[in-house]
């Protein structure tokens, strides 16, 4: 007899488990646990989704205790093992699996990174063509994506907006700088461009929408989950002293296939030590660099620098090189605050013991 509820229940699957995760929770020796998927998080609480449903979850204090620093604590796409002490409520007790984490420089927090997604496959980057749109930016979310090997697709939302010049104009632009990177325009009306994304969506892979707020990230996601998103889309955390909070769940199931990651807008993206994401997105430039006469070339001033000729010789286009600069420049400050950061820590807990050692023998 074949069952006749025709609510489908979500597999571990259908959240994106593969034969690879599996393999690694036995050799973790994990396999008695239960586990699920992370799809939101507010304020060290997070929502974990398994085939049993959506548990308010917290990690164990013991997890807690050997955290070395933040990014050790579970982000949204993680895979944890949990226990239940209710039947909505779980403790997080290890992350399982993370193949690789999408970061960016946390806001106002100079070199502390923060993960905006992890177990990401392909990141559909958005930008509107009227609000203050941007190549730069493009680029920018490249070199985070390629930074964590994920798969980038540039979203060219809201062309309702423009005229067919101007927006032959636009495309040719974004063409003429990254060439290589699959474009998809669209706009919430706009059935060919829609289909191109739903098209792109296999089942059991994970898409990271990123763009700042406003560019139209959470219309494009309610119109390819066909709205079952909003009706879903809130979830209720319980506070310390019992209130509830509700927050904006950030890993939706496709009924399709494929899972999606929406993110709250943002405002900034300021890329960490992304030394991989900036050799891949600007992929003549560091080809150019093996042919510069130094080998620590800035390829700013240096005579003998193979970037500087390129760009006279107009091979390069000039604001990509500037944006280049930019981020590299950002990605060394990054990588000297975070070293002079752990550097500061270490000396901290080194002076903690010897005043705990002094006062045991003081005692
Ligand atoms: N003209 C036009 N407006 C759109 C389109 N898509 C979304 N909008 C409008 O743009 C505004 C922002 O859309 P959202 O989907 O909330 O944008 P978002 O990127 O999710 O924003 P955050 O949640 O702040 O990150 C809304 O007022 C939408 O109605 C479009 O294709 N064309
Ligand atoms: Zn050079």
């Amino acid at each position: 007899m074949t069952a006749t509820n025709n609510k489908k229940k979500t597999s571990l699957y259908d959240l994106g488990y593969n034969p690879i995760i599996d393999k690694i929770r036995q050799q973790k020796k994990l396999e008695a646990w239960e586990i699920g998927r992370v799809t939101a998080e507010h304020k060290e609480r997070y929502s974990v989704k398994n085939e049993n449903g959506e548990y308010e979850s917290e990690i164990i204090g013991n997890l807690r205790f050997t955290v070395q620093n933040r990014l050790d604590f579970p982000a949204v796409g993680d895979w944890v093992t949990i226990s239940g002490y209710d039947d909505s409520k779980a403790l997080i007790h290890h992350i399982l699996y993370r193949k690789n984490a999408l970061k960016r420089q946390a806001v106002g927090k100079k070199g502390e990174t923060q993960i905006i997604a992890t177990n990401v496959d392909y990141a559909f980057i958005v930008e509107a063509v009227n609000r203050d749109f941007s190549i730069n930016r493009f680029e920018r979310y490249l070199a985070i994506c390629y930074d964590a090997n994920i798969e980038p697709v540039l979203i060219l939302n809201k062309i309702d907006l423009l005229l067919e010049t101007e927006l032959n104009e636009l495309v040719k632009k974004v063409k003429k700088r990254i060439p290589k990177v699959l474009l998809v325009l669209t706009s919430c009306n706009n059935e060919k461009g829609l289909l191109k994304i739903q098209k792109l969506i296999q089942k059991g892979k994970t898409y990271c929408f990123l763009g700042s707020s406003g560019v139209g990230k959470s219309s494009l996601i309610n119109l390819i989950s066909k709205n079952s998103y909003m009706k879903t889309g809130e979830i209720s955390y319980s506070t310390d002293r019992g209130k509830h909070v509700t927050s904006h769940r950030e890993l939706i199931v496709l009924e399709q296939g494929g899972i999606l990651i929406d993110n709250p807008g943002m405002r900034e993206v300021g890329v960490t030590d992304v030394k991989k994401g900036l050799e891949n997105s600007f992929e003549l430039i560091t080809e150019l660099s093996s042919k510069c006469k130094y080998k620590n070339c800035s390829h700013e001033h240096e005579k003998g620098c193979a970037v500087l000729l390129a760009l006279q010789e107009g091979k390069i286009d000039n604001e990509s090189y500037t944006n280049y600069l930019k981020m590299e420049k950002e990605r060394k400050h990054f990588q000297y605050t975070e070293a002079e950061k752990r550097q500061q820590g270490k000396k901290m807990s080194k002076m903690i013991k010897q005043y705990k050692k002094g006062k045991k023998m003081g005692e």
